[in-house]
């Protein structure tokens, strides 16, 4: 298709989704339009350069230039689309619900501006939402600032991606698959019709009422994290199992194709953005309306165990007072994000546990320091951090590490303990200097 016979889109809300799928759609022959709140990403956008680490975003985004654009002004993106994806945050709130404020507020910006919009327009959700929101209060905010019915001359559709930060481009252009949660088929073709022409290869599209669509989200991430949490238990087992090593048994376990070998690293557990309120999510939705969430709630508890393992861990070795140097602070490598880190947490426990903590991030130092306070010091080097302490935890595992020199780990006639909790370091390189101790492998 050329790009004047294709649908026009606008994205709303250029964060570290709506900023790659608004370049993404721009590169395979969109004519795009991002707006949001904030002028800085608005006026990023229009240079084009986003304050947003993400691989190729900057890249695409400059060699597109000609097809994408960003305002502020909601009439204008409305007037310049037929098609709008929202993609503003949709935070945790006490119950562990996700808020639907900011979509609700994008649902009456939207609304006013499709009042003086003639023709045919679908509003798209792909902010994560709490399922059976989309088909009740969010249709019902949109309906009432439009002024028009859902159905043949304005569509809304719920459509999650499965991107991972750090893959968000690759993600959106190779997709397992593609969900479409339509408010009917007029809707949902338009829609299939973008992500038809978007994607490199052709995924299966599945068509879907709202709630199943909002259901199928959430569920693929509460079940990828059970399967994280059940290798975490696992090598919970295996550190107390003499000759045990957990990377011997998921890999065995992951080679059953009914099990697969995706997501089963017993290691720290798992953070970020998305991943740890999904279950907290879908535990709080079931005691709502009256079901059980077992193995939501298990997976949940298994992972916040985690920081108590280490913290048990470093216990063991040293005393109060110890320097401890703690590598990696990220929720993942290659993020400057911290969110749900499990790194930053323990940082914060080993701090107020009464260790002496700096902390090390090739990204996302200042933005862990601005979580822990004065609780840490941040390192000057990776080389000054691992000289200056008395034991040295890896948490977060940065390929960077693997090159730390033997040298620094040298110690008068001690040799140096380093917990490595993603089994990052070369255990062989430190064998004069250091024992490295990995989890989930039997002492
Ligand atoms: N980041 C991820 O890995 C990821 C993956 C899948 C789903 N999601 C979901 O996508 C949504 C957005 O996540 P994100 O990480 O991109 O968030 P983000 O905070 O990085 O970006 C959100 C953007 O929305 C803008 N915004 C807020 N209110 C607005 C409004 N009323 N109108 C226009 N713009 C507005 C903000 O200024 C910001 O630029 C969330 O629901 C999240 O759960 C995120
Ligand atoms: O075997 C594994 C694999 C991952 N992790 C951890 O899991 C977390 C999440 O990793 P990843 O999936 O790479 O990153 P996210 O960017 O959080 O992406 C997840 O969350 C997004 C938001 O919902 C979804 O869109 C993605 O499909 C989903 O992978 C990180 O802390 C990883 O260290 C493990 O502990 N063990």
């Amino acid at each position: 298709m050329t790009s004047a016979s294709l649908p026009r889109v606008s994205v709303v809300g250029l964060g570290k989704l709506g900023a790659p799928l608004a370049a993404v759609l721009a590169s395979r022959g969109f004519t795009v339009i991002g707006l949001d709140v904030n002028k800085t990403f608005v006026d990023a956008m229009n240079a084009g350069k986003m304050p947003i680490v993400e691989p190729q975003l900057n890249e695409l985004i400059a060699a597109n230039k000609e097809r994408l654009s960003a305002t502020m002004d909601a009439n204008e993106a409305v007037q310049k689309s037929d098609a709008s994806f929202v993609i503003v945050p949709t935070p945790s709130d006490s119950t562990g619900f996700f808020s639907n404020r900011f979509v609700l507020q994008a649902m009456e910006t939207l609304g006013k501006a499709l009042r003086t919009k003639k023709g045919y327009h679908v509003v798209v959700i792909t902010s994560t939402v709490m399922p059976g929101t989309t088909g009740t209060e969010i249709k019902a905010a949109l309906e009432a600032a439009s002024g028009r019915k859902v159905g043949p001359e304005l569509g809304l559709c719920y459509n999650p991606e499965f991107i991972a930060l750090g893959s968000v481009v690759r993600d959106m252009l190779y997709p397992d698959s593609i969900l479409i949660g339509e408010s009917d088929a007029k809707a949902g073709d338009m829609l299939q019709t973008i992500y038809l022409q978007m994607c490199e290869k052709k995924p299966p599209v599945q068509r879907m009422n709202f709630v199943n669509a909002e259901l199928t989200k959430i569920s693929v991430n509460t079940y990828v994290t059970t399967k994280i949490s059940y290798a975490n238990m696992l090598a919970d087992l295996c550190d107390r199992l003499p000759g045990a090593d957990v990377d011997v048994v998921t890999k065995a376990l992951g080679a059953d194709t009914r099990i697969g070998a995706k997501y089963l690293k017993g290691a720290m557990g798992y953070g970020g953005p998305c991943f740890p309120r999904d279950n907290v999510a879908f535990a709080a939705l079931a005691r709502k309306i009256g079901a059980r969430a077992d193995v939501a709630e298990a997976t949940d508890r298994i992972n916040n165990h985690q920081i108590e393992r280490v913290s048990g861990l470093v216990a063991k070795f040293a005393k109060a007072g110890t320097r401890i140097a703690l590598l990696g602070l990220s929720y993942k490598p290659q993020t400057p994000v911290v969110e749900e880190s499990h790194s930053v947490k323990i940082a914060a426990k080993l701090a107020d546990a009464g260790y002496i903590v700096t902390v090390h991030d090739p990204l996302a130092q200042d933005a862990a320091l601005t979580v822990l306070g004065e609780k840490v010091v941040g390192a000057s080097s990776l080389d000054s951090a691992v000289r200056d302490c008395d034991l040295l935890i890896v948490g977060t595992g940065w390929p960077e590490y693997k090159a730390i020199d033997p040298a620094w780990c040298k110690r008068n006639g001690q040799r140096l303990t380093i917990l490595d909790l993603w089994r990052t370091l070369p255990a062989d390189k430190f064998a004069d200097v250091a024992d490295v101790l990995y989890l989930g492998s039997g002492r």
